[in-house]
């Protein structure tokens, strides 16, 4: 498991440091399943998790809106039967901060503990 999921995140604000480019390839080693995508100019996280059914998508989405609340930082989620799609990114700098890796590898580690 990744020590990412011991890490807390730090408040965000428009200052706040993005991501360098090197910093962006050691963290995604550590959520390699996690795609880094461009959505309309901003980079985010993108993860389809597969469920057996609605209910236990729902009660994954609900254990991710926990870990957000949380660490108040929060994501985009997509709940659809037996399917969950869950994007990070820092809304506050239109883009990737490590709170996105930290908050992409507890996703992770909240997901294989209802396997
Ligand atoms: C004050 C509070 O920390 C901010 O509004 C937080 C809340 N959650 C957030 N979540 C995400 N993903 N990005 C943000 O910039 C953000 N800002």
């Amino acid at each position: 498991m990744s020590e990412l999921t011991q890490q807390h995140c730090e408040a965000c604000n428009k200052n706040a440091p993005k991501v360098t480019s090197d910093e962006k390839q050691t963290l995604h080693k550590d959520i390699p399943d996690w795609k880094i995508v461009e959505t309309d100019g901003e980079e985010q996280l993108h993860k389809v998790f597969k469920l057996k059914n609605f209910a236990q998508a729902q009660a994954f989405t609900n254990k991710v809106g926990d870990l957000a609340e949380a660490e108040d930082h929060h994501p985009a989620i997509l709940l659809e039967y037996g399917k969950v799609t869950v994007s990070w990114w820092t809304h506050a700098i239109g883009g990737l901060h490590r709170n996105d890796f930290i908050m992409a590898a507890k996703t992770d580690a909240a997901f294989n503990a209802m396997q």
